[in-house]
């Protein structure tokens, strides 16, 4: 597996936009957006508390999957990280959230709604990408520096079971003082999905088998 492809940034490409207050079920967090000129996505920032005085942040880089986030799908563990990210930076009263605009692992909702297809057809999510022509992962971490910067954030504790977003972060610039695991619930739909995370693209959670009443731990 290939480490995530890291692009430099011009600084000039991202813009600070604006920001307003965003009231959640656990938390009223501030919702700062940020322009990305050269492809006009809006990345956004969840905000609580302070975290511009220097300690490490307890933080989440999330990868859009509206799929997931939004529309309930139960393929991925995407909603479940999204949720657990809020509730566990609302238990400590500081942290942020990193809500980046590379839907499908960089490939978009279209291609990625391609590779479900050709999963239902007997591949699996790395193979899907590649039949299409795409790498497994073609995500970029590149924004992630210059959008902490603006909060003044110089470490982080992250919230992921992926080792290469973590070596991302390392590559950028950006210090990780503590890896926190985030496992969520298994289901039939994503034990597949989840198995091949851990065995093809490293990510730290054990590869097991669930039943149709199964939602233990991984
Ligand atoms: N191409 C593709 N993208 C997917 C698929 N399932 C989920 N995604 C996308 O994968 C991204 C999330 O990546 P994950 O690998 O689940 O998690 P991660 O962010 O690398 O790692 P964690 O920090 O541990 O969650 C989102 O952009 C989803 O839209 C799939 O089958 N194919
Ligand atoms: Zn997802």
């Amino acid at each position: 597996m290939q480490p995530v492809a890291e692009l430099p940034v011009d600084p000039a490409d991202l813009e600070y936009v604006t920001s307003c207050a965003l009231p959640t079920p656990w938390a009223e967090f501030t919702l700062h957006a940020f322009i990305e000129h050269s492809t006009g996505k809006e990345h956004l920032a969840m905000v609580l508390g302070d975290i511009g005085n220097g300690a490490p942040v307890l933080a989440r880089v999330h990868s859009e999957c509206l799929t997931g986030d939004v529309l309930f799908s139960q393929r991925c563990d995407c909603g479940a990280q999204l949720e657990g990210a809020l509730q566990r930076i609302a238990a400590e009263g500081r942290g942020v959230l990193l809500y980046l605009r590379q839907e499908g692992r960089g490939i978009g909702l279209l291609n990625k709604m391609r590779a479900y297809r050709l999963q239902e057809a007997g591949a699996d999510t790395v193979q899907a990408n590649e039949q299409l022509g795409f790498k497994p992962d073609q995500r970029s971490y590149g924004l992630v520096a210059p959008m902490l910067h603006q909060f003044g954030v110089q470490s982080l504790r992250l919230m992921t079971n992926n080792p290469r977003k973590i070596a991302a972060m390392e590559k950028m610039g950006v210090p990780v003082a503590e890896r926190v695991p985030l496992l969520v619930n298994r289901n039939v739909f994503n034990q597949h999905y989840l198995n091949t995370k851990a065995l093809k693209l490293g990510h730290m959670m054990s590869p097991v088998v669930a039943t149709a009443t199964s939602d233990g731990e991984q």
